[in-house]
């Protein structure tokens, strides 16, 4: 037995601290299934500061609108996303009913995601990916350097972002060949939750 075979549940070493990937959180079927309600659902270009991204994007729960710079409630989950907010709640150890706010992002072919850190406001993120595989990129300052790693988040994976890799490390995704989807559901720091 190789002992230094690693954890498929668990990051690699070389990754950011507190990132969690897991194959396979989906079937075949339900990943069918949930691109087959996408096709039904309004995604709308992402916009930022007038500038619109090649993403399109949809919100449920609450929305964080990067004009206005707030967070607004939007229309609640709807009925079956429900079991899968279940499901990535139990994976990041929380109760579904944290899990107040999910994006729902549609990556056509050459579409991706710049540097970034999630909003402050926002704690733990649970990633679901759908359609096409794409490359899950870190990066964070080490001195005067870039520290970087990457992992292949494929279609049926969820990712979970917790401690560094959420506070410490940016993500990024390069463009993707075809059409992916990704679902990422967040909970609110106690501090910052909207309703107070
Ligand atoms: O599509 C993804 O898996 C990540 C999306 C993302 O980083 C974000 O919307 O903040
Ligand atoms: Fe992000």
């Amino acid at each position: 037995m190789n002992h230094n075979q690693p954890d498929l549940f668990q990051a690699s070493p070389s990754l950011p601290q507190g990132f969690r990937y897991r194959p396979d959180f989906l079937s075949a079927d339900e990943e069918r299934d949930l691109v087959e309600r996408f096709a039904d659902l309004a995604f709308k270009a992402f916009e930022f500061r007038g500038y619109q991204g090649n993403r399109r994007v949809l919100s449920f729960g609450w929305q964080y609108d990067f004009n206005r710079m707030e967070l607004q409630r939007t229309e609640d989950m709807p009925e079956f996303l429900l079991p899968l907010r279940e499901r990535a709640a139990r994976f990041a150890s929380l109760h579904a009913s944290d899990l107040q706010h999910v994006l729902l992002t549609e990556y056509a072919a050459g579409a991706g995601i710049g540097w970034h850190k999630d909003k402050p406001m926002f704690a733990e993120v649970v990633g679901i990916s759908l359609g096409s595989p794409c490359v899950f990129r870190f990066s964070r300052k080490a001195g005067s350097k870039w520290e970087r790693a990457s992992v292949v988040a494929e279609p049926r994976s969820a990712y979970l972002l917790q401690g560094p890799s959420r506070t410490e490390w940016e993500h990024s995704i390069p463009d993707v060949d075809r059409l992916r989807y990704s679902i990422t559901f967040r909970n609110f720091k106690p501090s910052r939750h909207p309703d107070g």
